[in-house]
């Protein structure tokens, strides 16, 4: 028997997501159509034995989670609990926390997925490696150029054993350019280091002055008090994968991931993708539509476009490399480029809103979205353009390189701002 845990974080991590994650908790920020982390979910039900799956975060559960719950158990026909930490308990000390619940029923072994990635999840692959060899942790590998890869925690294997003998979690130097997807394997033995470095940070806290005052007791860091601590020790090995893989931080990279996810359709989900109809609107490559929403026949859609829940789309509109969230409106020939339009915006006729792409270099096969900062010497650098949510853009304007706050009625046209 198997169990998967995501780990989905909380509220303030999710800053680089904003103004997105002003509206749906960004675990459940839609990609390809689907919550972020019903992907992962996916996943997990399709690795024979798994028997649940835990989030572990800490948002307050609200209305959004519990209804994302009820229809993820309903459609995997597995159980998906919520665990709330009671403080941010870093990517280890939720673990530990809630180590009952994850041995319940005596797993052989569990996934652990940090929310924030796409992928593949070639989970039973390492659920193969994992029983040939049964180490108590197993991560999943891919690699990155050398400059991104100090974005990332940093992996040197022993190439036959693929034992990890060294990490590093974002190095200040080149280390090695095999870097963690944030997705593992881990035995149930693996909770015995947690529960040492759990130990030991108590015992630092009782020698500290004033114990109260010091804030992460109950916080363990996988990648540097479990990793770093025990490479080269035999007990953590990679497993290198070369499917799709990319972080999901910002905007840009939900867009990025998106086109990875919608890609893979063709292969698990083709009855996701869009296709020419007679009569339909005229479809490019691969276009996610919800069947809820309304397109005009004349609008031309894709690649990698992906339209939400109630959206309305008029004649001629022109969308590509885009994300349409539920209930906005795009009035007829609007042009929308490489940008987010936010739940409930309404989009004048004629407007252009169009942002520029920072999706990794295409000449390096290596190359991985880069972690992006908004602003660069105090400018904001060119990215995707983003609106939050009720934005209402006027007839005939452009919007571009641009990012709007939520509730904004605009007046005239915008270039590389943040209108707040
Ligand atoms: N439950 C819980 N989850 C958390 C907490 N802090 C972070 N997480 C979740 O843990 C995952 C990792 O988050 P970060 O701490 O932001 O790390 P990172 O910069 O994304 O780097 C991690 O992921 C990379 C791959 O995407 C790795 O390369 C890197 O080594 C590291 O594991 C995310 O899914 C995040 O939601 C916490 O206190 N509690």
């Amino acid at each position: 028997m198997l169990k998967a845990v995501i780990l989905i974080g909380g509220p303030q991590k999710g800053t680089r997501f904003r103004p997105l994650s002003f509206e749906v908790p960004k675990p459940l920020f839609p990609v390809a159509g689907v919550p972020m982390i019903q992907h992962h979910i996916e996943a997990c039900a399709q690795v024979p034995g798994m028997q649940e799956v835990l989030l572990i975060g800490f948002y307050q559960p609200d209305e959004a989670l519990t209804q994302f719950l009820e229809a993820a158990q309903q459609e995997f026909n597995l159980p998906v609990r919520y665990l709330q930490e009671f403080a941010p308990l870093g990517t280890g000390g939720g673990l530990y926390h809630f180590r009952d619940q994850i041995l319940a029923g005596a797993p052989e072994a569990f996934f652990v997925l940090n929310a924030d990635v796409c992928s593949d999840f070639p989970l039973n692959a390492m659920l193969d490696a994992h029983r040939r060899q049964r180490h108590p942790f197993l991560l999943l590998g891919t690699t990155a150029n050398r400059t991104q890869s100090l974005n990332y925690g940093c992996i040197v294997e022993n190439p036959q054993t693929h034992e990890v003998l060294h990490y590093v979690e974002k190095p200040s130097t080149f280390i090695s350019d095999i870097i963690n997807c944030g997705i593992y394997l881990f035995s149930p033995e693996a909770l015995k280091p947690l529960r040492d470095v759990f130990q030991r940070n108590q015992q630092d806290r009782q020698l500290e002055e004033s114990p109260g005052s010091w804030p992460g007791a109950g916080t363990i860091r996988l990648e540097q008090d479990v990793f770093s601590a025990l490479a080269g020790q035999g007990q953590i090995y990679v497993h290198l994968t070369d499917g799709i893989w990319s972080q999901i931080k910002s905007a840009g990279s939900a867009l990025y991931a998106s086109r990875l996810y919608l890609g893979r359709y063709q292969i698990t989900h083709p009855e996701r993708l869009a296709k020419h109809t007679p009569g339909g609107p005229r479809i490019r490559g691969n276009v996610y539509i919800h069947p809820t929403a309304k397109v005009a026949p004349s609008a031309v859609l894709g690649p990698n476009v992906s339209i939400g829940k109630g959206v309305t789309l008029g004649e001629g509109v022109r969308l590509r490399e885009s994300i349409v969230l539920h209930g906005a409106t795009l009035q007829e020939h609007t042009c929308v480029l490489h940008s987010i339009v936010g739940w409930g915006s309404t989009v004048g006729r004629w407007a252009r809103v169009e942002g520029t792409p920072n999706d990794p270099n295409p000449n390096d096969p290596r190359a991985r979205m880069d972690s992006e900062s908004l602003f660069k010497d105090g400018k904001l650098l060119p990215a995707i353009t983003i609106l939050g949510c009720r934005v209402r853009i006027p007839a005939e304007v452009l919007i571009l390189n641009s990012i709007v706050l939520p509730h904004k009625e605009l007046s005239r046209s915008f270039t590389n701002q943040i209108i707040l």
